[in-house]
C-alpha cells in the first residue's frame, strides 16, 4: 500500500492529489492568494478519516504493527501498549466513537439539508481509508472532503492523515477518478473549542466543591518528537519553539481560560504517551512529573484537559484515567478529567460548519476562529508538517513539495 520510496516529488505549484489528478488551475491560484482560501467546490461525499483501533484481543498486535510500521519504536514499548489494550479485552473504543460521529454527522448533515454521503475509513484499522474510497467510488461518489479526526498541525496528526489518502488512492487505482481534499485545521474552531469549556467549567466548579482552594489546569496533548514539532505547520511561518503544534495547543488553552472567566487560575500544557527510544527528545514536560511538582508549589488539586484528542480513546482512559489519575493521588491531588469532544452537539455542528465552508467558499474574514493563529489554510502548504526521519513522502490535499 506504499508509495514507491525514492519517488520525486512533483514541481513545486503543483497541487498533490494523486498521480495524473490536479485540481483545476482556478482552484489553485485562489488558495496562493494572501486569504489562503479556495474557491467553493461541489463536494459530493464526506471522508471521516480516523486512526482505527483493535476490536478484540487478536486484532492487537496486528494492529499495533500497522501503526508503528517503519518506525523505530522499542518491542518493550509494543509489549507496554499490548498490556493497556489487553486489560479492556483488547477493545480500543476508538473505533465506536467513529461511527457515532459518522452518525451524528450525516443527521446533522440531513437536518440542513445536505445531501452528503459520510464514508468512514482509518489509517490504521478496518474499515481502513482505501476501503472507503473503494464504496466512494463504487457509489458514484468523485469528489470528497476529508475530516481527519485530530484538530492540529503536525506530522502525527495532520500529514500522516494525508499521506495514508495518497497512499490509499495509489493502492485502489482511484488516483484519477477521485479528488480528495480536507477541512482547515480546527483547533481553535468555536466548534471544538465550546465543549472543553463546557468541560473545563463543570470540572473547577466539581474540584472546588469537593474543596480544592489552589487548582491547576493541566492541558495535556500527544507528545510528539521535538524535530516533528518544529516541522509542524507551514515551512514558511515561524511559531517558535514547539512549532505549531505547540503554539496552537498554547493558544486554545489561553483561549479556554479566558472564556470561562478563569484566567487567574494557573495553568499549563503538559504532554503524554510518549513512546519511541529515551534517546529521542519529545515535548515536555510529561504530565506526570508536571503533577509531582505540583504539591511543592502549594497546589492541593488538578482538572486535566484532554485538549490534543477528538474521543476518549485509549490514551484516553489508559494514561489519563488510569495512570495520571494514579500519579495524583501518589501527590496528594484531588483530580478531574474533562470530556473529550466526542458528539458534543457544538463539535458536530461545527464539524458540519467546515464543510459549508467549502461548499460556499466563505472568505476568511467571515470564517471563525477563537485563536490568533487561525482560521488555518484550506490546502497545507509546500513542505507542512514533513517527517525528516522518514523523508518525503506524496500527500493527498497540499501543495508540493
Ligand atoms: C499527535 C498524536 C496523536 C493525536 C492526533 C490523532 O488523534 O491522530 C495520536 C493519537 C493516537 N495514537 C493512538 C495510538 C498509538 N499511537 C502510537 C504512537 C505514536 N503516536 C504519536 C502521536 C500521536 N498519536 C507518535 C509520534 C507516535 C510514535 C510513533 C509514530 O511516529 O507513529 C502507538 C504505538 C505505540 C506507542 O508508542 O504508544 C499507538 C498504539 C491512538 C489510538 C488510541 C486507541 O486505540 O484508542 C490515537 C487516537
Ligand atoms: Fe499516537
Amino acid at each position: 500500500m506504499s508509495v514507491g520510496t525514492g519517488q520525486k516529488p512533483p514541481p513545486a505549484t503543483d497541487v498533490f492529489l494523486a498521480p495524473g489528478a490536479l485540481v483545476p488551475a482556478a482552484t489553485l491560484a485562489a488558495q496562493q492568494g494572501p486569504e489562503h482560501v479556495v474557491e467553493p467546490v461541489a463536494y459530493d461525499a464526506i471522508l471521516l478519516a480516523g486512526f482505527g483501533g483493535p476490536e478484540g484481543q487478536d486484532d492487537v498486535i496486528p494492529f499495533l504493527r500497522n501503526v508503528t510500521a517503519g518506525r523505530g519504536i522499542p518491542d518493550e514499548r509494543l509489549e507496554e501498549v499490548a498490556h493497556h489494550y489487553r486489560h479492556y479485552g483488547g477493545i480500543s473504543p476508538i473505533n465506536e466513537h467513529n461511527r457515532q460521529l459518522q452518525a451524528a454527522l450525516q443527521t446533522e448533515l440531513a437536518a440542513r439539508g445536505i445531501d452528503l454521503p459520510v464514508h468512514w475509513g482509518n489509517r490504521n484499522w478496518a474499515p481502513y481509508v482505501p476501503d472507503a474510497l473503494a464504496a466512494a467510488h463504487a457509489a458514484g461518489h468523485h469528489r470528497l472532503l476529508a475530516i481527519p479526526t485530530s484538530a492540529y498541525s503536525s506530522y502525527s496528526s495532520c500529514r500522516q492523515y494525508r499521506e495514508d489518502i495518497a497512499d490509499a488512492l495509489e493502492a485502489t487505482g482511484l488516483g484519477a477518478e477521485l479528488v480528495v481534499d480536507k477541512v482547515r485545521q480546527y483547533f481553535d474552531h468555536p466548534g471544538f473549542v465550546t465543549p472543553f469549556c463546557d468541560g473545563l467549567a463543570e470540572g473547577l466548579a466539581e474540584l472546588r466543591g469537593r474543596g480544592a482552594t489552589a487548582i491547576e489546569v493541566l492541558f495535556t496533548t500527544h507528545s510528539i518528537p521535538t524535530v516533528d514539532a518544529e516541522r509542524s505547520g507551514p515551512a514558511d511561518r515561524d511559531f517558535g519553539d514547539g512549532g505549531a503544534y505547540a503554539a496552537q495547543h498554547h493558544a486554545v488553552a489561553e483561549v479556554v481560560m479566558e472564556a470561562i472567566g478563569e484566567q487567574d487560575t494557573p495553568w499549563q500544557v503538559v504532554y503524554q504517551s510518549r513512546s519511541g527510544p529515551p534517546s529521542q527528545p519529545w515535548l515536555e514536560p510529561d504530565i506526570n512529573d508536571a503533577m509531582a511538582e505540583l504539591p511543592g508549589q502549594g497546589r492541593d488539586g488538578v482538572v486535566i484537559v484532554p485538549l490534543g484528542f477528538l474521543s476518549d480513546h485509549m490514551e484516553v482512559l489508559w494514561d489519563l484515567d488510569n495512570e495520571a489519575m494514579e500519579t495524583a493521588a501518589e501527590h496528594g491531588l484531588a483530580a478531574v478529567r474533562v470530556p473529550t469532544p466526542g458528539v458534543h452537539p457544538a463539535f458536530v455542528a461545527g464539524l458540519v460548519d467546515l464543510v459549508v465552508e467549502r461548499l460556499q467558499g466563505t472568505p476568511v474574514a467571515q470564517r471563525p476562529a477563537r485563536t490568533g493563529l487561525g482560521p488555518w489554510y484550506d490546502v497545507c502548504r509546500p513542505g507542512c508538517c514533513e517527517n525528516v526521519r522518514r523523508g518525503f513522502r506524496p500527500a493527498a490535499a497540499g501543495l508540493q513539495p
